[in-house]
């Protein structure tokens, strides 16, 4: 089973997939790190100290990396972690943060004012969350504000092993669009 965790940068997606790999030992593509290691983009955003994906190059990619996990994973379960992972994976968990939480956590990252506040803004306009509902069949929401990383994982955790078992009617909590942080951001 492949889940993808997204969320804008700044929600918690590599704290949660680190503690995860540690905790149960699950298996994570950290798909950011991916991109750079193996060129998969088409050109470099100096402006905004990114890379631009190459979508086509990373579904090509991934298919084989993730049979390699899946073989090497006790429970066939491999998270894919990545701000773009819900344009790949079918079932995704997406970490959300109030946007002035988010932003004391992209300052601390050492983020550009630009970059906080570009940030900020798509996280009040729930853009990765409508994203996800476009591309993916089921999509689930954890609000990461006000909680520590550990707690966070928790919740990610809970989802993943009740996906695992079946018991989806157990994860009513984790249902999407309940947040409305719209004017959150001046
Ligand atoms: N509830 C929380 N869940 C996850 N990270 C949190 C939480 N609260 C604060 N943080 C902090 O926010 C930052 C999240 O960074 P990171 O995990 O790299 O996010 P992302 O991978 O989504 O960009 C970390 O410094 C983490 O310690």
């Amino acid at each position: 089973m492949l889940i993808g965790l997204t969320g804008t940068p700044g929600t918690g997606k590599t704290s949660a997939s680190k503690l995860l790999e540690k905790r149960r030992q699950w298996k994570v593509i950290h798909l950011n790190d991916l991109i750079k290691k193996e060129h998969l983009y088409t050109e470099v955003d100096e402006k905004r100290d990114s890379v631009i994906a190459d979508m086509e190059l990373i579904r090509s990619r991934l298919p084989e990396l993730i049979d390699e996990m899946e073989k090497e994973s006790e429970n066939k379960m491999v998270i894919l972690e990545s701000h773009l992972s819900h344009y790949i994976t079918d079932i995704v968990i997406v970490l959300r943060a109030y946007p002035p939480e988010l932003k004391k956590r992209l300052e601390k990252r050492g983020y550009s004012e630009e970059k906080v506040n570009e940030n900020a803004e798509a996280e009040s306009i729930d853009l990765i969350l409508a994203e996800a509902f476009e591309w993916c069949d089921k999509v689930f929401e954890v609000n990461t504000t006000g909680r520590t990383a550990e707690e966070t994982t928790g919740d990610v955790e809970k989802i993943i092993d009740y996906l695992l078992s079946g018991k989806e009617e157990g994860l009513k909590e984790y249902s999407p669009g309940s947040l409305d942080w719209i004017d959150s951001v001046p």
